[in-house]
């Protein structure tokens, strides 16, 4: 059995059986016409002595460039990022460094307008490349202060945690939060790289890496019914970081990403929306926690719970797909439940979602593993339900 052929264009075999056939290196193509992009999965890159063939794939992706901003996580992604500028060409390079700290707290418009300031400062101009390094929010800040600048720079991912390789590199949402709601400024903001080495996973904290699970198993739920048979079967091996498994669920991962956003590149169809499985309740799980509280891919497990729980309660699903789906997020480690989780708190948080549409707030809800849809007009009181049962 292989991956039924979804897209025109030939991607890596990433079915389990053929684990093998997965080479240390690598690629999916997102497409998007003029806009498509590589994403470079490698293995083991950084501590080439070529230090992983960064710069002729960075010249193949952007052409010429004069200037790069590295603007990387300050604390986890020094090593990564001093991997990438040691595989910069010595000479006809002009390289700045700027450091944001860790955490969802980066993601503000004072943040913002600081680097803004930075990047005028370090002399970028519109042929100037941003390379962000780091997770999640140093790629979505970096990206949102690429697409802003000066009407928009072309910008490279270099994810440096799970989730960020998994989901916030692919994809081209960028943005920033404001105190009510998470990223509730931004824009699509297409990289022209997403290079991942997974050398990089070696030093990430073990409760950052098991967050980023979330958003793999996510995909299993969404649109990849085998590959999330394929997760019940070797999740112990993933949480050890054995190098294939694991290589295997970051490009299979990236796949299922970059098929879906090919399909609906700026959320209007509601196919992309599928990608925000369980991200209703879990916006308003980190809003009313306090951002930086629960990392990103807890708050991700525990909404899967609610929104699989109300899928069951509105009959869309049968029971035993959230028996399935809470196994597995407990073979990874990681959250069901969030005692702190408060209806009256989070269902106005969650009316101010994006996927609200005149005024509803809509629902990706599960069918059956492999299978989602997008259900509006929900009662409250079966959201209210759905909360409940997961406190
Ligand atoms: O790429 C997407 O589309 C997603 O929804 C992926 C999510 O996992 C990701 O957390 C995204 O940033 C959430 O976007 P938002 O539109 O709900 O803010």
């Amino acid at each position: 059995m292989s991956i039924p052929p979804r897209s025109e264009t030939t991607q890596p075999d990433t079915h389990p059986s053929r684990l093998r056939s997965l080479e240390s290196s690598t690629e999916i193509t997102v497409e998007l016409g003029l806009r498509s992009y590589p994403i470079s999965i490698q293995s083991g890159a950084t501590s080439r002595t070529d230090k992983m063939g960064f710069a002729s794939r960075l010249a193949e992706a952007i052409g010429d460039c004069t200037h790069v901003i590295l603007i990387q996580d300050a604390s986890v992604a020094a090593s990564a990022g001093q991997a990438i500028i040691e595989s910069l060409p010595h000479h006809g390079v002009r390289v700045s460094i700027l450091e944001v700290a860790s955490g969802e707290a980066s993601k503000s418009t004072d943040r913002l307008t600081d680097l803004w300031g930075e990047l005028l400062a370090c002399g970028t101009d519109r042929r100037s490349v941003v390379i962000a390094v780091g997770g999640g929010v140093i790629g979505d800040l970096a990206g949102f202060a690429a697409a802003t600048f000066t009407r928009g720079l072309r910008f490279v991912q270099v994810p440096t945690t799970l989730l960020a390789m998994v989901d916030s590199s692919v994809g081209g949402k960028t943005g920033i939060n404001l105190p009510g709601g998470k990223n509730m400024i931004g824009a699509f903001w297409q990289p022209h790289l997403v290079w991942i080495d997974t050398d990089f996973l070696s030093t990430l904290p073990t409760r950052e890496y098991v967050s980023g699970l979330a958003e793999v198993i996510k995909y299993g739920v969404i649109e990849d019914a085998e590959f999330f048979e394929f997760l019940e079967s070797n999740i112990a091996a993933i949480i050890r970081r054995d190098p294939e498994p694991t290589r295997l669920a970051i490009a299979r991962s990236c796949q299922s990403k970059a098929r879906v956003v090919a399909d609906d590149e700026l959320e209007t169809s509601g196919r992309r929306a599928i990608l925000n499985y369980g991200h209703t309740f879990a916006h308003a799980i980190e809003a009313t926690a306090g951002y930086g509280a629960m990392l990103h891919g807890e708050a991700v497990a525990i909404g899967m719970q609610m929104a699989a729980s109300l899928s069951v309660d509105l009959g869309y699903c049968d029971a035993g797909l959230l028996t399935r789906q809470t196994a597995l997020l407990e073979a990874a480690e990681l959250p069901r439940s969030w005692p702190e989780a408060d209806p009256a708190k989070m269902i106005p948080i969650m009316a101010r979602d994006k996927k609200v549409a005149h005024g509803k707030l809509r629902f990706v809800l599960p069918e059956s593993i492999g299978s989602v849809k997008l259900v509006g007009d929900v009662p409250e009181e079966n959201v209210v339900a759905a909360i409940q049962a997961w406190i």
